[in-house]
């Protein structure tokens, strides 16, 4: 019997913080990180190396507490620290579930999770473990998603995959607009151009011009990221 190869060797995987809070206004919902890890499980079975970028919205954001008067680079730091909080529960949920995680991070925190040294993480990467990259870019007035393009573009990653709770890119927020429709392709100029909500312009540009495609997908949708693995039709690509 003949089993399809992935369609991708190494991908990275950027994961929503706020998809974590599951149904829950805050925090870390307990069933939704073990059903994201089951996801991320299937892939690594299929023998594609995963890193991970996760995020902090379910925790906390910088621009949030910029707003109610933080200094804004305080705000980020403390955004950051939330990232590494959710990479620790992410890493603990894969060890539970046999897989073996490294959490590397952007800042120094020593006592708690290993530096990131990009020829650590691609040796963890090529021993099968997976890489979660905490703490972002470790700079303030960054997001969490520009870190997605930057490691991803470090470690060679074929593919950033954007795992969501929208299942792709839409003429505009679909949570906000009904009448949005979903791209099923559309070119890191358009999705600029056209200011879509759902990347920052700093990491579709670094994205662009490092000709790393971006897909965007729902980590809600059942088995969703193993058919994007395996080249099958699933949200939307943006592409250089
Ligand atoms: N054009 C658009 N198409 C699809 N989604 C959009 C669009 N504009 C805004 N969004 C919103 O963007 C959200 C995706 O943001 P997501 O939570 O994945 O990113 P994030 O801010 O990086 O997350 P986090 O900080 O929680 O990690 C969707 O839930 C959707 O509501
Ligand atoms: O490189 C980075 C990444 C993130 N931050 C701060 O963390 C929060 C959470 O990240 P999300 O991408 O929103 O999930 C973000 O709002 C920033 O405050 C950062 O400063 N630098």
């Amino acid at each position: 019997m003949t089993h399809a190869a992935p369609a991708h060797k190494r991908i990275l995987l950027k994961l929503s913080g706020e998809a974590l809070m599951g149904d829950d206004s805050f925090g870390i919902n307990r069933g939704t990180i073990e059903r994201m890890v089951e996801e991320i499980a299937t892939v690594t079975r299929v023998g594609v190396q995963v890193a991970v970028v996760i995020g902090g919205g379910n925790i906390f954001r910088g621009v949030a507490g910029g707003s109610v008067g933080m200094d804004r680079a305080t705000a980020d730091y403390m955004g950051m620290l939330a990232t590494v909080m959710n990479a620790l529960a992410l890493a603990d949920a894969m060890d539970k579930q046999g897989l073996t995680a490294r959490v590397m991070s952007a800042i120094a925190i020593e006592q708690v999770v290993e530096p990131y040294v990009r020829p650590k993480a691609l040796q963890y990467l090529e021993e099968g473990k997976v890489v979660v990259f905490a703490a972002g870019t470790g700079n303030p007035f960054f997001t969490t998603d520009t870190a997605a393009a930057l490691r991803g573009a470090e470690i060679g990653a074929e593919v950033v995959l954007k795992a969501t709770k929208v299942d792709g890119v839409y003429t505009a927020d679909p949570f906000k607009d009904p009448e949005a429709t979903r791209y099923t392709q559309l070119s890191f100029d358009e999705a600029i151009s056209r200011n879509l909500g759902i990347m920052d312009a700093t990491a579709f540009a670094l994205c662009r011009d490092q000709k790393l495609p971006v897909r965007v997908f729902s980590i809600v949708k059942h088995g969703a990221l193993l058919r994007v693995v395996m080249g099958e039709d699933e949200g939307t690509l943006v592409y250089a």
